[in-house]
């Protein structure tokens, strides 16, 4: 009997004590797992704030701390990856926490992914710019370079530095393009190169401003500036009649009418260098740009610090056209040429008015190959 009681109480005792030992370990395994949730989060939250405010400069990584837990000091070791406690971590680009105001407008693939990251692209004053000189394959040339995924450009000519200067470099910065750290912003507008107060105007603005000349025999820039007349005027004179004074070949040249005074390129350029180091301008060959384009966006890339993407992968030579086009664009993922404005057929002109252009020119152009140092061997 003694016996079956004592029995009993032992196995009441290892039933209480089993329970307690339940207890008590169910009791810890709430209290970790719930200081290892909070854990986490506090890690998750640090590493959200540091990305989102040290947008430059990489954190260090900090000593782990340690807490006491049921009495004990227990080291807290972090169970999420923190990137922000690697010190080789690279600067996060602009945020939206950072100050740059917001793009909302710019719908661009090239953009659609950063913003999906949480990536604000801001709008800059141009670091380089297209000057001129017109009709010589200005758009060409910046339809070429934007290809480059870290150059961004403005679509239209903006005309800060001619037309619109008294609105100021807000107004200007305004019509600029979205861009994120590491990419460039350009402009064209190829009346700066003939404008007499863009030279300083571009200097105040920013003398590290890097420039891009497009040239072309000024006989054949002076025939497709007429042909671009006629095409929005159709009663225009003839070529001959307006580049002579006499209306002839026989006659002086009239340096008054703008499509011939433009091709005066030596006059325009020793402005440009009253306020610029030649080593800041490129010259890029019109002709080149048509018959070697990839040749010609290799010295731009070059010159503008750019890694060589653009390349002889991104042309085809449209036959029907006569010009390179493109195999896709920012715009466009079908091959394409530049619009129907580019590339226009020019009218007959009597070949002793083109002799005697030559003639003209033949001077004016010596004096730029000297100037530039290159030999563009003009006829
Ligand atoms: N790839 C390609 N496609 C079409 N056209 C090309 C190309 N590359 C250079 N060009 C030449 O560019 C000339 C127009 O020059 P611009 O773009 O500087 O003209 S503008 O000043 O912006 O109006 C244009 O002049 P025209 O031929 O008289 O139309 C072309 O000769």
């Amino acid at each position: 009997m003694q016996h079956r009681q004592l029995n009993r109480t032992i196995a009441i005792t290892t039933g209480l004590i089993m329970c307690a030992v339940y207890v008590l370990y169910t009791f810890h395994a709430c209290l970790l797992s719930g200081i290892n949730r909070s854990l986490k989060q506090t890690v998750a939250g640090s590493a959200l704030v540091a990305t989102a405010t040290l947008a430059t400069v990489p954190t260090t990584p900090a000593s782990p701390p340690h807490i006491r837990i049921l009495g004990s000091i227990v080291r807290i070791v972090p169970l999420t990856v923190d990137d922000t406690t690697n010190a080789n971590v690279r600067p996060v680009p602009r945020l939206l926490a950072a100050s740059a105001p917001a793009n909302t407008t710019d719908g661009s693939p090239k953009y659609r992914f950063l913003r999906q990251q949480g990536l604000r692209p801001s709008r800059h004053l141009p670091d380089a710019l297209i000057i001129g000189v017109k009709k010589s394959g200005t758009r060409a040339l910046l339809e070429f370079v934007r290809l480059h995924p870290d150059v961004r450009a403005a679509g239209c000519e903006v005309h800060f530095f001619d037309r619109h200067y008294a609105k100021g470099l807000a107004w200007y910065r305004h019509h600029m393009p979205p861009t994120i750290e590491g990419q460039i912003t350009m402009e064209k507008t190829p009346s700066y190169y003939i404008t007499r107060e863009a030279p300083r105007r571009v200097h105040h603005m920013n003398p590290a401003t890097r420039l891009l000349v497009v040239v072309r025999d000024p006989v054949t820039r002076a025939i497709s500036d007429y042909t671009q007349a006629k095409s929005k005027k159709r009663d225009m004179k003839r070529f001959e009649e307006l580049a002579f004074t006499n209306g002839s070949a026989g006659g002086v040249v009239d340096t008054s009418w703008g499509p011939v005074r433009i091709g005066v390129y030596a006059k325009y350029l020793e402005r440009w260098l009253a306020h610029f180091p030649l080593t800041q301008l490129l010259f890029v060959s019109g002709e080149r740009l048509i018959a070697d384009p990839a040749v010609e966006i290799g010295r731009v890339q070059d010159f503008l610090g750019l890694k060589r993407v653009v390349n002889e992968k991104h042309f085809y030579f449209n036959s029907t056209k006569g010009f390179p086009c493109l195999l896709k664009s920012e715009e466009r993922s079908s091959p394409h040429c530049l619009g129907k404005t580019k590339g226009r057929n020019h009218p007959h002109i009597d070949a002793a008015a083109i002799d005697r252009l030559r003639e003209f020119y033949r001077p004016f152009n010596q004096k730029f190959y000297h100037l530039t140092g290159i030999n563009f061997g003009w006829p």
